[in-house]
């Protein structure tokens, strides 16, 4: 199923405070795609208008190509995953995912045996075959999560929506159970849109990622072009450690106002920038500048971390470890920063 929000904008209740503001946004037949961005952001906010339960709009919303406003919530195909993902905890494992089922009216509701034969099917497919008897406590938290999923998959909705469905999870089950969802998204043909607040996890799993900040979607982009080109410096340092170098364009070179670092080119217009860049493309390089750099106990993905001293200030950057040999006073390398001005990236920088 596919999605598009046109301008939606969302106010408080009773106030003219707006918690969505101007999200426009398409979500393509059979996409996963995340919602990220820090807390208060409008995450949450936004997943609820998408099913249809926000408060008072402007905007559009359109659910395969139709408004969702009017169509009765049977038709909706909509599946919901909360936050919480509160069981019933008196009811059995096969009764909580028949839920969705049971409570429909008489006339939608499939017979008994279709129930049972849909619950065997959901707990297949949530690999607990022989758990349909079980009570929600005598489940471990990635086991419970999965049946919150059969459940929110029982009535067979095309749009799956999830608020941050793994919080609870400690982070080997949460890896475990993210892939597991991919696949499940890939066999059943469903579209996707997932809140987290943890980038890496929505790097893992998404196809494409929708920043949010204040009401607002920043950058809505795949992963490739949001560690290439992301749109502000805050996109930049959410989706991972950052360096800020500020300093000035000059004819045709930025100069960091660090002395130790080292200018690049670039072809944007003179004046004020800052350069960003991430510890692991930072480059040490020996015979330029007065730098101190002294390597640091521990290793990150076969990198190590050094403290370098520029004089005005210290950083932390990550390098390869046979850089270590190397303590002479060094310049800082940054060719690989993405340079802004004003908040925006300079498209050249
Ligand atoms: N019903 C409401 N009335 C007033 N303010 C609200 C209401 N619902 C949400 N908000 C406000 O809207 C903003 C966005 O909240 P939302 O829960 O969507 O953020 P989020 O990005 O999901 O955050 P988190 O990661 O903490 O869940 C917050 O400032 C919140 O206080």
């Amino acid at each position: 199923m596919s999605v598009r929000l046109d301008s939606l904008t969302q106010y408080a209740p009773g106030t003219s405070r707006k918690l969505l503001d101007d999200i426009s946004l398409t979500v393509e037949d059979g996409a996963f795609i995340a919602l990220v961005g820090p807390s208060g952001a409008g995450k949450t906010t936004l997943l609820r208008a998408i099913a249809g339960l926000g408060g008072r709009q402007e905007g559009a919303l359109h659910v395969d190509g139709l408004p969702l406003a009017g169509r009765p919530m049977r038709d909706r195909r909509i599946g919901f995953v909360f936050q919480n993902y509160a069981l019933f905890r008196h009811m059995t494992v096969a009764r909580n995912i028949a839920f969705g089922l049971d409570v429909l009216p008489r006339r939608d509701r499939p017979d008994r045996a279709s129930i049972a034969a849909r619950v065997t099917e959901l707990l297949d497919l949530i690999q607990l075959p022989t758990l349909g008897g079980a009570y929600p406590d005598q489940l471990s938290g990635g086991q419970r999560q999965r049946v919150a999923l059969a459940r929110a998959l029982a009535t067979r909705p095309g749009l799956l929506l999830l608020d941050e469905p793994f919080g609870a999870l400690d982070p080997i089950v949460r890896r475990q159970i993210r892939r597991w969802l991919r696949d499940l998204h890939d066999q059943l043909g469903l579209t996707t849109i997932l809140v987290t607040h943890d980038h890496e996890e929505a790097l893992d799993v998404a196809d494409r990622l929708v920043v949010m900040q204040d009401g607002r979607i920043v950058q809505d982009a795949d992963a490739e072009t949001l560690d290439a080109a992301p749109a502000t410096p805050f996109v930049m340092e959410f989706l991972g450690e950052a360096l800020a170098f500020p300093g000035r364009i000059a004819q045709g070179w930025f100069h960091p106002d660090d002395a130790n670092v080292l200018p690049l080119s670039t072809t944007a217009a003179d004046g004020p920038a800052s350069a960003l860049v991430r510890p692991h493309e930072v480059r040490l390089v020996e015979g330029r500048g007065t730098a101190a750099a002294t390597p640091l106990k521990g290793r990150q993905h076969g990198l190590r971390r050094f403290h370098v001293a520029l004089g005005q200030r210290d950083v932390e950057i990550l390098a390869p470890a046979e850089q270590a040999d190397a303590p002479g006073p060094v310049a800082l390398d940054i060719a690989r920063a993405r340079i802004f001005r004003d908040g925006t990236r300079l498209a050249f920088g």
